[in-house]
Parts: C-alpha cells; sequence; structure tokens
C-alpha cells in the first residue's frame, strides 16, 4: 500500500511538472485549462490546508477586515514562536500597546492534538506605471495564514477558529480597548462619547467589606451567565438600584462597577430626551457589554404627572435663579414619560442580543413608582449610608496611605455618633497644602466630627 502510494505521488508530480511545461508553451485557452489542473492536481496532492485572513476586505483596500483585527489580538499572546514581534498603538486605545507577529514570521500551536502554524506576511502593492498619477496610497496587504492537516478541517476551522481563536480573540480586543462614555446630554438625540477614564475599583469604595464582596460576586456570576439567561428564556440584562443619601458613593460605585466589568457607559439624561420615540432611539443604539445609567431618576422622571425639575446643577457661571429657571426649560422640553421609559427598556430587552447593565439612582427611593422597581426590573437594590469607622479606614488608605495612626481610635468613637457621608470626609481628608501632611487631616476631620456632634448635642437639648 505505501508502494502504490508513493507511486500516485510520484505519478502526480511528475504530471504537474509536466503539465507546467506544457502551459508554458501553449496558446492561453489552453494555458488557462493547465492552469487549473495544476491548481487541483496539486491541491489533491497536498495534504494541508491553508486559510488566509487578510487585513483588508476584497475589492476594498480600505475597509479593514475585523477578523483581522481578532487573530492579531489572539496572536499577540499565542504567537510564542514568532522571534520577531512589532509594537504598535491599539485601535481605539492610544495608550496601550499591543504587540503582534512581525512579517514573514511563523508561529505553531496544538489544539486538540493537531498541529496549526500561523504565518505572517505581508504583499507591497504592485508599483504604478511610470508616468501614471494616483490620488490614493494603496497600503501593503498584510494577512495571516493558518495552515493545519486536511484530515482535521472540520474540527480546525469551527472549534479552533469559530470559536477559540475568535472568542479569545475578541476578548483581547475588549480588553485593549479605551473604554468610553457616552453621553446624550447635549439633548441633539444621539450619543457622544469621550473616554472612560474613571479611577474607582471597589477596592478604593468605602463600603461594607461583605456587601462589597457580595456586588463584586452578582456581577461576575451575571457576566458568567450567557447560557444560563438563555436556558430560561431571559434577556441577558441585570437591574441595580443605588439608593441613599447625596455623596454617599452612588456615581463612584458606578464607576467601579463598570471598571470591574470592563463596559462602556451611557450616562442617560432624560431631560435632554424630547420624547419616548427619542428615547427608544437612544436605547436602541447603545452596544452590548455596557451599562446604561440614569442618575437621580426620581428628579428626571416625571413620576407625578407634574412636570418639575428639582435637581440644581452647579454653574459657576450662572446665579441660582438663573440656574433653576434653565433646568425647569430643559425640563419641560422632555416628554418622557414613566410608562415611556419602562416601554423603551423593556423594548430593549426584548430585541438586543449582549449583555447589559441598568443602573438608576436615586436619593428618595420612597419616592419610585413601583413599577419601575419592581422584580424583573430592577433586580438588586443596594443602599448606601454615610460613613462608618471601615469606610473611613479605605478612605485613610486611599488619600493618606494610612493603615494606622493613634488618632483613628477618636474617630471611631465620634462615627458611632455623628453621621458624616463618605464624601465629606473624602474632602476632611485632602490634604490642602503640601505643608498639610496626613495627621492634620485626621485632625480636621475629628474637629468636624466635634462641630456636628456639638450641634446634634445642641439640638437634642433643644427639643
Ligand atoms: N463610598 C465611597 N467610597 C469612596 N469615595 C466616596 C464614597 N462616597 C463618596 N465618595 C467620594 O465623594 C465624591 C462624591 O460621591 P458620589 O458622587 O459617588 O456620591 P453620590 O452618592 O453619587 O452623590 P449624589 O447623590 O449627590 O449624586 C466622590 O467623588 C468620591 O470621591
Amino acid at each position: 500500500m505505501p508502494e502504490t502510494l508513493s507511486g500516485l505521488v510520484t505519478a502526480g508530480i511528475t504530471f504537474v511538472f509536466f503539465c507546467d511545461m506544457l502551459r508554458r508553451c501553449c496558446p492561453s485557452e489552453l494555458q488557462q485549462y493547465l492552469e487549473k489542473c495544476i491548481t487541483k492536481l496539486s491541491g489533491f496532492l497536498n495534504p494541508n490546508i491553508e486559510i488566509s485572513i487578510r487585513e483588508y476586505t476584497t475589492g476594498s483596500h480600505l475597509k479593514p477586515h475585523e477578523a483581522y483585527g481578532i487573530v492579531e489580538a489572539y496572536l499577540s499572546v499565542n504567537s510564542d514562536g514568532a522571534r520577531k514581534l512589532k509594537a504598535q498603538i491599539t485601535k481605539d486605545n492610544e495608550n496601550k500597546l499591543l504587540f503582534s507577529m512581525d512579517e514573514n514570521q511563523e508561529s505553531v500551536e496544538v489544539f486538540n492534538g493537531v498541529q496549526v502554524t500561523w504565518t505572517s506576511e505581508k504583499v507591497s502593492p504592485p508599483a504604478q506605471p511610470a508616468g501614471s498619477i494616483s490620488y490614493f496610497s494603496v497600503p501593503d496587504r498584510r494577512c495571516y495564514k493558518l495552515k493545519f492537516p486536511k484530515a482535521h478541517k472540520m474540527m480546525i476551522m469551527e472549534s479552533f477558529l469559530q470559536g477559540h481563536v475568535m472568542k479569545r480573540g475578541r476578548e483581547i480586543v475588549a480588553r485593549n480597548r479605551q473604554r468610553k462614555l457616552y453621553t446624550n446630554a447635549h439633548g441633539e438625540g444621539y450619543w457622544s462619547h469621550i473616554p472612560f477614564e474613571h479611577p474607582a475599583t471597589f477596592e478604593t469604595l468605602a463600603m461594607d467589606a461583605e456587601e462589597k464582596q457580595n456586588i463584586i460576586n452578582d456581577l461576575m456570576s451575571f457576566t458568567k451567565g450567557k447560557e444560563h439567561y438563555e436556558r430560561i428564556g431571559k434577556a441577558w440584562k441585570r437591574g441595580y438600584l443605588l439608593h441613599g443619601p447625596p455623596g454617599t458613593g452612588k456615581s463612584t460605585m458606578i464607576a467601579a462597577m463598570a471598571n470591574l466589568l470592563d463596559y462602556d457607559v451611557y450616562d442617560l439624561e432624560l431631560t435632554s430626551v424630547k420624547d419616548n420615540a427619542e428615547l427608544r432611539k437612544l436605547l436602541m443604539a447603545t452596544k452590548a457589554k455596557s451599562m446604561i445609567v440614569i442618575e437621580d431618576i426620581d428628579c428626571s422622571l416625571d413620576l407625578t404627572g407634574q412636570r418639575k425639575r428639582m435637581k440644581k446643577k452647579k454653574n459657576k457661571n450662572k446665579s441660582e435663579n438663573e440656574e433653576t429657571e434653565m433646568e425647569a426649560v430643559s425640563w419641560s422640553r422632555s416628554k418622557v414619560t414613566l410608562s415611556g421609559l419602562l416601554n423603551s427598556t423593556d423594548g430593549l430587552w426584548s430585541a438586543c442580543v449582549g449583555e447589559r447593565v441598568i443602573v438608576f439612582t436615586t436619593n428618595h427611593v420612597d419616592k419610585l413608582d413601583p413599577a419601575l422597581i419592581r422584580k424583573g426590573r430592577m433586580d438588586k437594590p443596594i443602599e448606601f449610608s454615610y460613613c462608618n469607622y471601615q469606610g473611613f479606614r479605605v478612605l485613610a488608605r486611599n488619600y493618606l496611605q494610612l493603615e494606622k495612626h493613634s488618632l483613628f481610635e477618636e474617630v471611631e468613637e465620634l462615627m458611632k455618633e455623628v453621621q458624616i457621608t463618605p464624601a465629606d470626609v473624602a474632602e476632611e481628608l485632602m490634604p490642602k497644602s503640601d505643608e498639610e501632611g496626613a495627621e492634620q487631616c485626621i485632625r480636621n476631620l475629628i474637629y468636624t466630627l466635634h462641630q456636628r456632634k456639638s450641634k446634634l448635642n445642641g439640638a437634642d437639648a433643644d427639643s
């Protein structure tokens, strides 16, 4: 049998060689025919298959092929065999370098026991004929080639390329990209965005440690729950209601959540949305792996039938009266209703694939319509409260890099008696000048706590 096979191979090679000779000295029709024969026969004799993943889509020099970027990202961490790498700024994130295989490099990996070989190639465009003028510069054509044994064609194409490489590559692309903070506050009915670079993390959040871990677990099990949500036939989304007094960390928590999940944030300003139709359009334009945030929902939605805007935004150039007037005008322009919001969010969940988190914040949870926060819409309420000693320790670590100090005991005692928001504690712990050291900051906080305590005692005595 091996003799027969080697005989066949020798005969095939001789035939290909013969065809090639003939091709060179024959008329063009015959040449074309022979070329086809050669391609077919050499394909038959070659035990491998090669797949090209090109940088640009066929017919367009300018539109990059998404698959190329994904494979490039995959190979940035899976090309141990390559001896030459190139470093380039990541698309979409100028702070990140992506290391990928340089041209004409080769890397081998084994998937399910099958060896596959990646190569990177670059083909320069043909030179322009002398004297011709081109207004477009044609880029080099780069491509990755994947070579693998023909016998494992389906497994490599489906499990390896479609499944493994695409999944890992997409994850790396998502990790590398610059996250975005979208806003519609300009009132034009579309999203505009800036880079999202909020430094908050769960570690820097002053909050009960157990509660914090609880929220982290909840978020992580949500992100891993694709199959679970598919199985139970529910949209892959999770709703959080953050409630508590101003300055207790609701907005900081949103940033920490987005940083943990690596999500973009859509900060939906309801008062800038013209009507329910515009709201629906905005929500439908959000992408997967994002957080949709509606802050101060009680102030920005007409829950009572009376159109009024209660929140005053600080604007240094305007007097308070002017401010209130300006906000009232923008409020009266919005015709978004509670049912519009509910229909739009419910519609979004039924129409869109991919995971999304929706977050409402409020200082007055009791004012919200039960329909808005019922189970299924808001899955997890999180209460924010005044700062306790544990929270203070986190803030002292963040702001002063202090783990312990002889004054901590006094702070602990005072915090048992006085209510103070984490925002106020943070303000006191922030050095006001270069000369102000950590100890002075704690003394400032103690002074403020004493003042509040005396006020409290005074009030008690009055009553
Ligand atoms: N729990 C917290 N942990 C760490 N920092 C906090 C916390 N709460 C408040 N801060 C600090 O106070 C500032 C204001 O807090 P934040 O905006 O998150 O409060 P909020 O509850 O969203 O307030 P509001 O209801 O007025 O929007 C933050 O920038 C942060 O520096």
